[in-house]
């Protein structure tokens, strides 16, 4: 979720502090404030937004703004002046942007996850943080945990899917991916400790996007007592992972905290701070948690509503499961082949200003919505991400790109194949809920996606 949550929301609001290279021109005089309007002062289009968000028409109130006014034009959101930017182009000015763009969250989402969490940090820290997490993050270190994330899978299976007739998917792959974040990034034992978290992350997250109004009551404090609550846990458990690494410095690092404890700088001294450690930890769970189940709860829906993409992939999906004997388990070269699978200064943008201390409305989605480079867009056709070579620069992003893009692609990818993998070929399923999803704010199915399962007969595969 996150970014995660606003990029899937459709927009990601840049604050602009500085500029400091030639790339993006400081302001002259022939360049002009977009056009557009910021409507009534402090309210702006804010109550428009919102109307359209509840309505779940987000996507059409973008829209008709570019249509409107062009690719760049003004507007005002909650009291901060804003331009709005999409397409290719705006694309590669955001993730090119760094030193002339900056990433600012909403307070709601600093005092929950807390100061030091990576989407809160710039510079040498933003690298020294990001690099420590790619080296868990890695594919090569990944390819490793893909077991463990198989065993969380067969596990869930066989608690939650197996004898039931009828199963709501979104709370199952939520808590599917509390599990694998629990287990391959935390190495939190299985039983009662973890169970106890699930709540306390879950209210944690609910309140990354809420007014921070810390009253008794409000999702906000919720929200932080939760967030409390999980950085207890963490607090303990970075401790305890420390006494094991001081009993046996060379076992292999099998786990986030691990790795990132183990991790030292030139002076011997430990790289990043426990507060650190347990800032990023609680980010990675806010990143990790509600994208991934949202993803492999569309997934599954997508499938029901596409027989013959359904086909394809469960006859690549048996392929492999043929090719493996009984209780082995997949590899990396099996997930290789599941292919089918899916401003401190003004600055100039485009012939126009963007003046300093306004905020980048950047709407990423709008690419992906464009007829002309993606056809009949709205289209469930994996088949189209094959020739990837056609697809222009900078128009498939959906983890982002540049300095900031997600450093949890890998883990998604391998959790969500994983997945679909293990349920493709031991059930078959039918939509039971309504076949339409809200936005709460990130899109899910209504009703959380109601399936009726069969077991399939896995003797004739
Ligand atoms: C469907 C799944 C996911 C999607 C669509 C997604 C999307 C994104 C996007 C678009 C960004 C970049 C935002 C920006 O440019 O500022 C991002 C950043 C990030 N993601 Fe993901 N993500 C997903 C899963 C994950 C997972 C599973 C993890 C953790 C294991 C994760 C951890 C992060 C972190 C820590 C950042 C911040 C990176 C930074 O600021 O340098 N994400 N994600």
């Amino acid at each position: 979720m996150g970014l995660f949550v606003i990029v899937l929301l459709v927009v990601i609001p840049v604050l602009l502090l500085f500029i400091s290279s030639d790339r993006w021109k400081r302001g002259t005089s022939s360049a002009r404030i977009p056009p557009g309007s910021l409507g009534l002062p402090v309210i702006g289009q804010s109550i428009a937004l919102l109307r359209a968000l509840k309505a779940n028409k987000v996507e059409e109130w973008v829209r008709e703004r570019a249509r409107r006014y062009g690719p760049v034009s003004k507007m005002s959101l909650f009291g901060k002046p804003m331009v709005f930017i999409h397409g290719p182009a705006a694309n590669k000015f955001v993730f090119t942007g760094e030193r002339v763009l900056s990433n600012k969250q909403v307070q709601s989402m600093r005092r929950i996850l807390g100061e030091h969490n990576i989407l809160e940090l710039r510079g040498a820290d933003h690298k020294r943080v990001r690099e420590s997490l790619m080296t868990f993050l890695r594919p090569e270190s990944l390819k490793h945990c893909i077991g463990k994330m198989e065993e969380e899978v067969r596990r869930h299976i066989e608690l939650e899917w197996d004898g039931h007739k009828k199963v709501t998917v979104l709370p199952l792959m939520k808590k599917l991916s509390f599990n694998i974040i629990c287990d391959l990034l935390f190495g939190l034992e299985r039983g009662a400790p973890r169970d106890d978290h699930l709540e306390s992350f879950q209210t944690m997250i609910e309140g990354i996007y809420s007014i921070p109004v810390n009253l008794p009551f409000t999702r906000y404090n919720r929200s932080l007592r939760g967030s409390a609550r999980a950085g207890e846990m963490l607090k303990r458990l970075v401790h305890n992972k420390r006494r094991e690494l001081e009993k046996d410095p060379s076992a292999p690092k099998r786990d986030l905290i691990t790795c990132l404890l183990s991790k030292r700088d030139d002076s011997g001294e430990q790289l990043l701070t426990d507060e650190e450690i347990i800032h990023n930890a609680r980010a990675v769970m806010a990143a990790g948690h509600d994208s991934s189940s949202v993803l492999i709860t569309f997934m599954i829906r997508q499938l029901s509503n596409s027989p013959d993409i359904y086909e394809r992939v469960l006859k690549e999906q048996d392929e492999i499961a043929k090719s493996k004997g009984s209780g082995q388990l997949l590899t990396w070269e099996d997930l290789s082949r599941m292919k089918y699978m899916l401003a401190l200064e003004d600055i100039e943008y485009d012939g126009y200003i963007i003046p300093k201390g306004w905020q980048v409305f950047w709407a990423a989605n709008m690419t992906h919505m464009n007829e002309s480079i993606f056809p009949e867009p709205s289209k469930f056709d994996p088949s189209r991400f094959e020739a990837q070579a056609s697809i222009p620069p900078c128009s498939f992003i959906p983890f982002g790109g540049g300095p900031r893009i997600c450093p949890g692609m890998e883990f998604t990818r391998i959790e969500t194949l994983v997945t679909v993998h293990y349920l493709m070929t031991r059930f078959t399923w039918k939509l039971l809920s309504e076949n339409s999803f809200i936005r709460d704010p990130m899109p899910v199915p209504s009703q959380g996606l109601v399936i009726g399962i069969t077991p399939r007969d896995i003797q004739l595969l």
